[in-house]
């Protein structure tokens, strides 16, 4: 049976009677307990029976509304709610989409907070000798502290000057030959002179007898430089030093221009629109500094390779690969409490802040690892409508519903984002209004690392605009695919992110329904960013019940299947869903046949690989996947506490301090070479329409406006 993925699914046969001020059948708050007792396995073959790995031929199939409705029938299950919903909707844009609206009461502004701006970072100040005076300072306190608040957003500069006295947390290996071909090939005479002279005082200082098996760990950076030029004619640089500098979720990397590993000159500048006023949140809104080095794996004892393999980034597929990774060698976390200045304000003036290393042990963590001068401006930006003539268009990177999504670069502060194009044509003619604007109230509202951050959105006559951070590290739909399964470990980092971003949501009385693969994108460093909000239900409070049809028949849960309503509560069968399928390969009733998957969701016991015996991943997903939600674990901080967490520290998972286990191959913020060649040929470009919206039409669309000081009005 051939099956297709959402983003090439073809047809659009909305039908919907939905719109922003009808009253459907979603959202019966407070109706009476459906609980169902799923009653004992009579079905056919049982989960794990099927469970093969995926392979090149599965993705994942779309239904419609009237697929579920169809399948409904045939299960003789009671669809006399589902068939006016379905009647209702948008088959294409999303699995299923449900019939109703008023979902976007219960608006609130984005919390603010009063101080201004500061850092707990441990620093350094630069004497005026040009060398670092060690000094700690735990607020940043340099910064300015104004308390004058102007309305607009603003630019945040980092000005990133040189690093110094870079050491590693590895120990490397002393290997003559390599060392001095990466020092004669560093990028500058002066440098290589330098380094090639250093080895040759530290082979005279060695007992060439017994030379030594590894560089003294104190020097081993000196030894190196941090950027060399390749000898093959075209004089190409390869920096074995990079930085990544973070900042809500837009990654930027940066190499340095010139020194050894210790001590780097970047001189490099970089610039972040900052549109989210508040960060009273844990995890968000910090200025990150990842410190990585590129090194030849012949200088990486075999020893550390096993033993510090979580301070490697493994951008392979395969487990059986040679290639160790990237080393991180530090982290700085910024906690940036910005709130709006009406006048440019320096945060940081030439300070050097030091390097941690999170994933060592406490006791490694004492040494240090070095330091990096920075300089941070605020500058607020006059207020104005964006349009569409402030993005320069790079790339199609895929199809939504109701338009594209380009790769696009603002033209003021070239930051690079994704740009998700509505046809407001489109969305009223299908009805989806109310959905449209519950999506760009979700994430205008919601502040977690997860989630992939709007930036801004705003509108012409004829069309919507969202601009989303880039991500560009690929779907996890396609690693799953192309890997048939994740390991323990790889799937445990996954959930515990997502975890926390359904928890966010809930927090803020949203109720996800499409957790899979194809909605979760990874970041150029492996970390989760949950995309595509259009199936959210906004005012859904902890027992509150909705009972529209919508989601992914593979993720169904059986009380959505029973349509007698549910809760927010069917998230956490969607994560045990999505856990059971990273691990085995596919989700836990999967049937070729939609309607016979449905009925092994409702009534097949639960079944798990031989792998899984007895385990605390076995444990918690039967936990997840119970089929009376009344008898699931049903709160984020229940599942959080579960065994198969134990060893998270969710201060640092929050923080994205845990270097995730897996590295997409993603060259630069430019680099689009995870999306589909199909969008990224196509000539990038904003589609003259020539659509006639009546007042009262461009009246729903309203408040959609957002650039990080308003919600949806
Ligand atoms: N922030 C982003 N960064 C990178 N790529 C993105 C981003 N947002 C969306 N995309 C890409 O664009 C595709 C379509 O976006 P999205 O899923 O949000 O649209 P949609 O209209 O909600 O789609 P669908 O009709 O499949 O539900 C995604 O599959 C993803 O590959």
């Amino acid at each position: 049976m051939l099956k297709f993925k959402n983003k090439f699914k073809f047809g659009t046969s909305h039908q919907s009677n939905d719109n922003a001020n009808n009253n459907g059948s979603d959202g019966n708050h407070g109706q009476g307990s459906s609980n169902q007792s799923i009653g004992s396995t009579n079905g056919s073959s049982p989960g794990a029976a099927s469970v093969s790995r995926h392979s090149s031929m599965y993705s994942r199939k779309t239904i419609s509304l009237n697929s579920v409705a169809d399948n409904m029938h045939k299960l003789g299950i009671n669809d006399h709610d589902a068939s006016s919903t379905e009647k209702s909707t948008a088959a294409s844009r999303h699995p299923a989409h449900e019939g109703k609206s008023g979902e976007d009461d219960g608006r609130r502004p984005l919390s603010s907070s009063g101080t201004v701006a500061a850092s707990s970072a441990s620093t350094s100040t630069k004497d005026s000798s040009g060398s670092p005076a060690p000094q700690a300072t735990s607020t940043g306190q340099s910064s300015a502290s104004s308390s004058s608040l102007s309305s607009g957003p603003g630019m945040l500069t980092v000005k990133i000057y040189n690093s110094s006295d870079i050491r590693l947390p590895i120990k490397m290996n002393n290997n003559r030959q390599i060392l001095h071909t990466l020092a004669s090939n560093a990028s500058t005479d002066e440098t290589s002179r330098k380094l090639v002279k250093a080895l040759n005082d530290l082979s005279s200082k060695q007992d060439s007898s017994a030379s030594a098996e590894f560089l003294p760990q104190e020097e081993a950076t000196d030894y190196l430089p941090s950027i060399i030029t390749i000898p093959n004619g075209e004089n190409l640089k390869k920096s074995l030093l990079y930085l990544t500098v973070e900042f809500d979720n837009n990654v930027l990397v940066i190499e340095p221009s010139n020194g050894t590993v210790s001590q780097s000159t970047w001189n490099q500048v970089v610039s972040f629109d900052v549109t989210k006023k508040s960060t009273s949140v844990v995890g968000s809104n910090f200025l990150s500094l990842n410190l990585f080095i590129r090194l030849p794996n012949i200088l990486i004892p075999e020893s550390e390779k096993t033993q510090k393999k979580n301070l490697f980034t493994n951008n392979q597929a395969s487990s059986q690969s040679n290639n160790i990774g990237d080393l991180l060698i530090g982290t700085i976390k910024l906690p940036l409490n910005l709130n709006y200045h009406s006048d440019p304000i320096r945060l940081m003036n030439h300070e050097y802040l030091n390097f941690t290393n999170y994933n060592i042990t406490e006791e490694g963590r004492k040494n240090t690892l070095g330091s990096i001068m920075l300089t941070i401006d605020f500058k607020p930006m006059s207020k104005k409508q964006l349009s569409i003539e402030d993005f320069d268009l790079l790339k199609v990177i895929g199809k939504g519903s109701f338009g594209k999504v380009m790769q696009v670069v603002k033209k003021d502060t070239k930051q690079i984002y994704a740009l998700k194009t509505l046809r407001k044509q489109h969305i009223i003619s299908r009805m989806e209004v109310t959905h449209t604007l519950a999506e760009r109230t979700v994430l205008a509202r919601i502040n977690n690392p997860f989630i992939v951050p709007l930036k801004f959105s705003f509108q012409s006559p004829e069309k919507l605009y969202l601009v989303l951070s880039f991500i560009n590290g690929g779907e996890l739909f396609w690693h799953l695919q192309r890997e048939g399964s994740f390991s323990m470990n790889r799937s445990r980092f996954y959930i515990a992110e997502l975890l926390t971003a359904l928890e966010s949501l809930h927090e803020l009385n949203v109720v996800y329904r499409d957790l899979k693969p194809e909605n979760i994108l990874l970041d150029y460093q492996g970390h989760i960013a949950l995309c595509d909000f259009g199936l959210c239900k906004l005012n859904m409070a902890d027992n509150d019940k909705t009972n529209t049809f919508c989601g992914t028949p593979e993720y169904l849960a059986p009380e959505l299947l029973l349509n007698q309503g549910y809760t927010r509560n069917v998230d956490w069968w969607t994560l045990g869903t999505l856990l059971y399928e990273m691990l085995t390969g596919l989700p836990p009733f999967y049937d070729d046949d939609v309607p016979t998957m449905y009925r092994k969701i409702l009534q097949n016991p639960l079944k798990f690989p031989p792998f899984l015996d007895k385990t605390d991943a076995q444990d918690l997903l039967t936990k997840l996947l119970q089929k009376d939600p009344s008898h699931r674990l049903s709160d984020a901080a229940t599942i959080k506490s579960h065994p198969f967490f134990k060893d998270i520290d969710w201060n640092k998972l929050l923080s994205k301090n845990y270097l995730p286990p897996f590295k997409p191959n993603v060259d630069s913020l430019l680099d689009t070479s995870n999306f589909d060649s199909d969008f990224t040929n196509e000539k990038p470009q904003d589609s003259v329409v020539d659509d006639f919206l009546s007042e009262s039409m461009q009246k729903q669309f309203g408040g959609w406006t957002y650039n990080g000081d308003n919600v949806l009005s």
